[in-house]
């Protein structure tokens, strides 16, 4: 992490205790109710209305003010062209390690922006869409990548991403299934243009390699979800247990066996061999480096509580 030097100049960054984030919702109301609250939250998830209130409230305003400004700044260059009006998304990019709880923060945001008549139509894409489907893994030899860097089409997802902030109307992309493991075959989520787009997937911080443009290129504000190791593995193991009691329970499912062929010690190793082999590995070589890049990092102690935030001011 950046540290302050001595000569007072210290750093770009202001670190929030909770209460004082949560000071800074001023004015913004808590409209969602605890039964949509339950729609949002991913499996596992205890997000409760009290981290609504004091964390996602403070950050829907933030990022409504954020998105007035570049508007602003939009404008500023399309009178310098003499160009005409033309609506431009606001994009916002959502990190952070597998289990950590983007999905939650970034399904949260989507209803939260939402509600202001400023923006009322927001989008929200995850990069698993672009992860090349399991066969072209195999293929390659890298199906226990998954959810490394080059387990995505990212020309793909920078294309989309570029062609999203250009102004296209509608693009289609593909859609990958938790079930199946696998994108689907066929299948298209249909993306109109908002006026909020979040991207939400572990390495969308990723830099560019040399000469290329990388998602996060486009991005107009980025959200990086942290947490220790130690706890990310345990809301997975967690994750993983629920799903064998739940989702794995359909016969359609990629682990189906895991609910099905071997007790609960059994699955707890599979996923515990998981986690060391695959998602550990990816958060600590390719996630945890881009933290730093970060527009604001929401650090997540015991039980998903967001105990502190930090925020770039320049
Ligand atoms: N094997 C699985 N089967 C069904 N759903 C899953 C599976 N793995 C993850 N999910 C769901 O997919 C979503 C994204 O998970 P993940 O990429 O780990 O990110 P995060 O936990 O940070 O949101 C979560 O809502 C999770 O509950
Ligand atoms: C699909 C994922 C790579 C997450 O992708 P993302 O939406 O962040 O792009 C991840 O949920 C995953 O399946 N990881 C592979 C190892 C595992 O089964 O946990």
């Amino acid at each position: 992490m950046y540290q302050p030097t001595k000569n007072g100049f210290s750093t770009p960054y202001v670190e929030l205790d909770r209460q004082a984030w949560a000071a800074l919702r001023a004015a913004t109301p808590l409209s969602l109710t605890e039964a949509e609250l339950e729609e949002l939250r991913g499996r596992a998830d205890p997000t409760s209305l009290d981290d609504v209130r004091d964390i996602y409230l403070p950050l829907s305003r933030l990022l409504n003010l954020y998105v007035k400004a570049t508007r602003q700044r939009h404008g500023a260059v399309r009178d310098f062209l003499g160009e005409d009006d033309r609506p431009v998304p606001f994009i916002v990019g959502v990190a952070g390690s597998v289990a950590v709880g983007k999905s939650t923060t970034a399904r949260l945001l989507r209803t939260l922006l939402a509600q202001w008549p400023d923006h009322p139509h927001v989008e929200l894409v995850s990069t698993d869409n672009f992860l090349y489907p399991n066969a072209v893994l195999t293929e390659r030899g890298i199906m226990n990548r998954k959810g490394f860097p080059e387990s995505y089409d990212r020309r793909a997802l920078v294309r989309f991403v570029s062609e999203m902030k250009a102004g296209a109307p509608k693009l289609d992309i593909p859609v990958y299934s938790h079930l199946a493991y696998d994108i689907v075959p066929g299948a298209v989520q249909t993306v109109r243009r908002p006026d909020i787009l979040i991207v939400e997937g572990i390495n969308v911080l990723q830099p560019p390699s040399a000469g290329r443009l990388a998602v996060a290129d486009f991005f107009d504000f980025s959200i990086y979800v942290d947490a220790r190791v130690e706890h990310i593995r345990s809301w997975y193991l967690e994750r993983f247990l629920e799903l064998r009691r739940t989702a794995f329970s359909d016969p359609r499912s990629y682990f189906h066996s895991m609910a099905t062929s071997v007790d609960e010690e059994e699955a707890r190793a599979f996923a515990m061999n998981t986690w060391r082999t695959i998602n550990e590995v990816n958060l600590v070589e390719n996630i945890v480096p881009t933290r730093g890049r970060a527009t604001l990092v929401l650090y997540k102690g015991e039980g998903h509580r967001v105990r502190r935030v930090r925020l770039r001011k320049t």
